[in-house]
């Protein structure tokens, strides 16, 4: 028998969901060059605002570690962070029409607002792998989309997707030493001092985040809006929005 570390128990957990974020067609439209310019700006301007919580998360995982070591290691990868999230944006935006400006600040969105507080919530009273996992969770996720795009090899450097795929593949992210293993083993670690009630809660919220990532690229294909939600609920226009 194969014992499972808890992080490969949540990857394969997580493997149906990863499926279906590959099969969505926000994703079939990157692989076939047709991603909607409409679309592409929602998902920018939307997870402008996602990666402003992810800087929130990462502040406070330095907050809640206990040691020097792990100190550093949120705070390095948060200073890469905050050094890297804007030049991603700028180079996808340099693939549309729109400026720069008119990409950030922008409204956080229904789905925006939802996986936003999903991974916030456990600032309050969370542990760091309470806070960890759902936060990894979508590093974890978008390395995997990346490889799945990079292996269609249709992803070309003229297609508006191809700084993102780029970016999800960079070694310091997505390697073997990189960020997104080392957060798992930090998992890993947090894990081995936890009991099987509160990891089965952990396991479900890193699920969450990677069904929110479907959701998330749902509504960037829909450009889903509070004021769609507000007629869909007050029954004015007739359709299905979800
Ligand atoms: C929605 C979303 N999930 C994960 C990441 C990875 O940082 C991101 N930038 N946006």
């Amino acid at each position: 028998m194969i014992i499972l570390s808890f992080s490969q128990e949540l990857i394969q957990a997580a493997q149906p969901y990863l499926t279906a974020n590959e099969h969505h067609p926000f994703i079939q439209a990157v692989i076939n060059d047709q991603l909607d310019t409409k679309a592409l700006h929602y998902y920018i301007q939307q997870d402008l605002r996602y990666a402003d919580a992810e800087t929130v998360v990462q502040a406070n995982l330095v907050a809640k570690s206990t040691t020097i070591e792990d100190q550093r290691l949120f705070a390095n990868q948060l200073s890469t962070h905050l050094g890297t999230v804007n030049e991603l944006f700028k180079s996808l935006t340099e693939n549309t029409a729109d400026s720069w400006g008119n990409q950030r600040y922008q409204p956080i969105e229904p789905v925006t607002f939802i996986y936003r507080s999903h991974i916030l919530a456990p600032i309050a009273q969370g542990s760091l792998l309470d806070l960890l996992a759902p936060f990894e969770a979508g590093n974890w996720l978008y390395i995997e989309l990346g490889k799945y795009l990079a292996a269609t090899g249709k992803v070309q450097p003229d297609n508006a997707f191809y700084s993102w795929v780029t970016a999800v593949q960079d070694p310091h992210l997505a390697g073997e030493n990189g960020i997104s293993n080392r957060f798992l083993q930090v998992i890993d670690r947090e894990a081995a001092n936890t009991n099987a009630e509160q990891l089965e809660v952990v396991k479900q919220q890193f699920l969450r985040s990677v069904l929110l990532e479907w959701y998330f690229w749902d509504a960037a294909y829909k450009q889903l809006t509070w004021a769609d939600w507000e007629r869909h609920a007050l029954g004015t226009d007739g359709g299905d929005l979800l």
